[in-house]
């Protein structure tokens, strides 16, 4: 292998995450991200692509560098092939593709990341680092539907979760945080971001999380409805007369906090609420009244939890949600300190009182650095 620098690309639905980072000691040489893909002049995620490529030949960082030992991706669904980092080849593209109808707002757009860096650079190693992996390991009882098991394995029907390589990062610096071994701690972890998910995590590994089949499920977030009674789909198709395709756009893209207030993003939520707007302040109710009924449900399915930690864009800065999430939690052993909540910091911190039996955290997410790591592991073997 020839350098120790590891670029990663996190092709999201609408952006493109860049990373450059230098795993020898650790700096990172540059970042960046392209937005609102698809909006305006930026038309597609390839252009976007050759956006960030520009960039970083513009900083004489380019693809072409000798010092880059691989490229990492994120793929946000690998079904129950890859439980793991897997180093790219045609027939893993290949089965991406295959899982692209289980996430049609993320597999596409890795898929493209996938291939304009291999055509620019088809002699470096390329590694996929998958959303789903670090849920492979949650009981079949927390990964099963009640369904019929022939339909359900049929059709690849269960629980993937995702936002994994986030859930993996942010469990593990709790326990650092806490200056406990990762194998002693049992934690709650909060990825409150656009998409949002929970997961209980116990001595590192994931037991359950609450994004399912497909990044829909679970909590109230930016676009998407989160959980649902199944039924509404029929309903909505037999006497609203919707086409499947407009109910998909409907719960994917029209739904969350934007559906119920018209506004996706949490700090004009806070700004409406703040000027005592009723719409706004229901929007906000529903997404705590969510969040908080999968605390309690992970303290029941974990027995003892450690620690709760908040992570990504909403969990790292709106103090206002952890302050509702945590709020009359005193029987489960949470007590949040309104003072340390309120501060702002950069590292992990934490904001739970003194006399809390559980360590309440704010952990910083960094999804880029966990997918370099594991590829850089990948590629040094
Ligand atoms: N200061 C803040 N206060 C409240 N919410 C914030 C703040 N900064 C960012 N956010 C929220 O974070 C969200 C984006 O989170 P992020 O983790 O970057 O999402 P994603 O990776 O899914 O694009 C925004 O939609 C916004 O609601
Ligand atoms: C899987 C998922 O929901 O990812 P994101 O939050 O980046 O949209
Ligand atoms: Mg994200």
């Amino acid at each position: 292998m020839n350098g120790s620098r590891i670029l990663v690309l996190n092709s999201g639905s609408s952006s493109v995450k860049y990373q450059l980072l230098d795993m020898a000691d650790g700096t990172r040489l540059a970042s960046g991200i392209v937005e609102r893909i698809g909006e305006g002049p930026v038309a597609d995620h390839a252009a976007a692509l050759k956006q960030v490529a520009d960039e970083l030949a513009r900083q004489d960082l380019g693809l072409d560098s000798p010092e880059l030992a691989a490229v990492g991706h994120r793929v946000v669904h690998g079904g129950t092939r890859f439980t793991e980092p897997a180093l790219i080849t045609d027939d893993v593209v290949e089965e991406i593709e295959k899982l692209i109808p289980l996430a049609p707002l993320h597999n596409p757009a890795n898929v493209t990341g996938i291939k304009v860096a291999r055509e620019l650079r088809p002699d470096l190693p390329q590694v996929a680092v998958f959303d789903t992996a670090f849920h492979s390991t949650m009981p079949e009882s927390a990964a099963r539907y009640a369904i019929d098991v022939d339909t359900a394995d049929r059709f690849g029907v269960r629980r993937y979760g995702f936002h994994g390589t986030s859930h993996a990062y942010v469990s593990r610096a709790t326990a650092a945080l806490l200056d406990r071994p990762v194998s002693e701690v049992n934690t709650i972890v909060l990825h409150l971001g656009n998409g949002a998910s929970a997961s209980a995590v116990r001595g590192g590994v994931c037991v359950d999380t609450s994004m399912g089949l497909t990044p829909l499920e679970g909590l109230v977030m930016g676009t998407r409805s989160g959980d649902l009674d199944a039924a509404a789909i029929f309903h909505l198709a037999r006497v609203g007369g919707m086409s499947i395709d407009e109910i998909d756009t409907l719960l994917n893209k029209r739904s969350g906090l934007l559906g119920l207030c018209g506004d996706n993003d949490m700090r004009e939520i806070g700004r409406r609420m703040g000027e005592g707007d009723p719409d706004a302040q229901l929007a906000f109710d529903i997404y705590i009244h969510r969040l908080r009924k999968y605390v309690g449900a992970y303290t029941a399915v974990l027995g003892r939890v450690d620690a709760i930690a908040f992570t990504a864009g909403v969990g790292e800065n709106s103090a206002a949600v952890r302050e509702a999430a945590m709020r009359g939690l005193t029987a489960f052993g949470v007590e949040v300190d309104t003072v340390r909540n309120a501060l702002r910091g950069s590292g992990a911190r934490l904001i739970s009182a003194e006399s809390s039996r559980v360590a309440v955290a704010v952990v910083p997410t960094d999804e880029e650095l966990e997918i370099a790591s594991q590829t850089f592991d990948l590629v040094s073997d």
